[in-house]
């Protein structure tokens, strides 16, 4: 095979990661059970180097190596998206605007479906019937409160609508149940819950597919809150310009990228469940007493990659160093809710889930000279934004909103925070909403004072009265805005003279 580019081959993207100097090649020998785990929580953490454990402790005949924190900040302070940036064939020097920008460049375009071919790197190995025994796998442990060994948190899960022509790929969590079968979250109102209870109707179990190690583009939209019926597999192709080449399962009719490093195919039982978790989530928490019962995936064939197959895996927790569930599930739902916004004609530049919120809360930066020009107010905009955010799917996560003027960068925390510490009066500027699914992960609402499922979103004001129809009163006071270009740039001539 002629090598494919980094975001288009999951192991020319390892490549890619040796070669930005940002991958450490750890070949001593490392423990799946919490140490592989552990390393890569404090890899995160710290903004060091992506751990590939090439040495794993119980790994045989190929599999397999793990891949820690493919889509944490990368060890590169001048630029920490560029790990990001590999996934979607954007320079190193990419900002997370440019990447947002890139996931929505293909809004509007014509979708690509992808192409068959008869095989590819994700056949060279083949495993049936009594081959197969999840519990011989070095499937890691990732949190020492965690109810299982989680082999399935990077990897696209795939299942096709019973009638429609959708299939859906996205991210879902799940851990080897036994010999021949995983348990996993199916959380509505997910695209593969909602095809789920389709299967459920028809009466039939849902095949399904896993993909892992599959080509990282591939990663991202399936992480990224599509509408209801897009095939992620024809957005990927829409935004290459070009098909993806998949290949037919070995036991269903489901087809999966052609150089994943790994590939999980079965059947999800719509009758057998079984106890799930805990997981150490996406918040930071994982909550003892959680009671999550959950369909089981019979697995019938497991394929994969020579050379040594690479599963990748993500090991959720606080965002002191973000993972994948804030780098990747922040920030692609960000993107869908600008463009759920524009599309809707507000006034609206970007939108960004600050990692220091845990991406529960999203800033939402609005060119006010257009705001002026809807001659509104601060509850009618709010409450507008706030009944298409919160009633649309690809809210569900968010639980607090900030309206930020231009002035503010979504992206800088500071200046997020700054406005709104200052400008949103408390008891008149926020605006609640109870009656909005409610994302029930967060900690307050699964184990909050109030109710469960619902409410506990709300809208910040954080634009003054009068920024809604005028230029803004103040002087911003900082080197920035606070001096005129003449005095800014002496100041810079003469800084080092004066040994600052
Ligand atoms: C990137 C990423 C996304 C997710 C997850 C992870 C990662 C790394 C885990 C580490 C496995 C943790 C787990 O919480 N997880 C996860 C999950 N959605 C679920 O319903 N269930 C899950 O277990 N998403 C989010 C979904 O992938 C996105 O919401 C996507 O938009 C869904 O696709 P769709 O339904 O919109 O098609
Ligand atoms: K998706
Ligand atoms: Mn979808």
């Amino acid at each position: 095979y002629s090598t494919p580019p980094p975001h288009l081959d999951f192991r020319a993207f390892v490549s890619a990661l040796r070669s930005d100097n940002d991958l450490a090649d750890i070949d001593a020998e490392v423990d799946p059970r919490l140490e592989v785990a552990a390393i890569t929580r404090r890899a995160y953490e710290l903004q060091s180097k992506a751990p590939l454990f090439n040495n794993v402790k119980g790994a045989h005949d190929g599999l397999f190596r793990i891949l820690g924190a493919s889509g944490g900040l990368s060890s590169d302070p001048q630029y920490p998206y560029r790990r990001l940036a590999r996934h979607v064939g954007l320079p190193p020097t990419s900002s997370l605007g440019d990447f947002i920008d890139t996931m929505l460049s293909a809004k509007g375009k014509e979708p690509i479906p992808p192409v068959h071919v008869g095989t590819g790197p994700c056949k060279e190995h083949k495993l049936f019937g009594d081959n197969i025994d999840l519990t011989k796998l070095p499937a890691p442990l990732l949190n020492k409160a965690d109810g299982g060994n989680y082999i399935q948190t990077m990897g696209i899960n795939i299942v096709q609508h019973p009638t429609k022509p959708w299939v859906n790929w996205s991210i879902a969590r799940a851990m080897v149940l036994d010999k021949t079968r995983l348990v996993g979250l199916i959380m509505k109102p997910q695209h593969i819950a909602r095809i789920y209870e389709q299967w459920e109707e028809s009466g039939k179990d849902m095949p399904f597919a896993i993909a892992l190690g599959a080509p990282p583009i591939a990663v991202m939209v399936s992480s990224m809150p599509l509408p209801e019926g897009v095939t992620e597999s024809e957005y990927v192709g829409a935004l290459c310009g070009e098909p993806l080449e998949l290949v037919k399962c070995e036991t269903n009719d489901l087809y999966v990228p052609a150089r994943s490093e790994i590939v999980i195919e079965g059947t999800l039982s719509i009758t057998e469940r079984a106890k799930e978790g805990p997981f150490g989530e996406m918040h930071g928490y994982s909550f003892l007493d959680e009671e999550s019962v959950q369909p089981i995936y019979n697995v019938k064939a497991i394929t994969y990659r020579g050379g040594n197959a690479i599963l990748p895996i993500s090991v959720p927790g606080r965002a002191t160093g973000p993972d994948e569930t804030h780098t990747l599930i922040g920030t692609l739902a960000s993107a869908e809710i600008r463009q759920l916004l524009q599309e809707n004609g507000l006034p609206v530049l970007n939108v960004f889930t600050p990692y220091e919120t845990q991406v529960i809360w999203a800033a939402v930066q609005i060119d006010r000279k257009k705001l002026w020009t809807l001659k509104t107010n601060a509850e009618d905009f709010c409450r507008r934004i706030g009944d298409l955010i919160f009633r649309r799917k690809c809210g569900m996560q968010i639980h607090r909103l900030l309206i930020v003027g231009d002035d503010i960068d979504p992206f800088n925390f500071k200046d997020v925070i700054w406005s709104y510490a200052s400008r949103c009066r408390p008891g008149m500027d926020e605006y609640h909403f109870e009656d909005v699914a409610a994302y029930g992960l967060v900690p307050y609402m699964s184990h909050g004072p109030g109710t469960k499922v619902t409410g506990g979103k709300v809208v910040a004001n954080c634009l003054l009265p009068h920024e809604y129809n005028q230029e803004q009163l103040w002087v911003t006071c900082d080197f920035e805005n606070g001096y005129p270009e003449e005095i800014k740039e002496k100041v810079l001539r003469r800084w080092t003279e004066f040994g600052l």
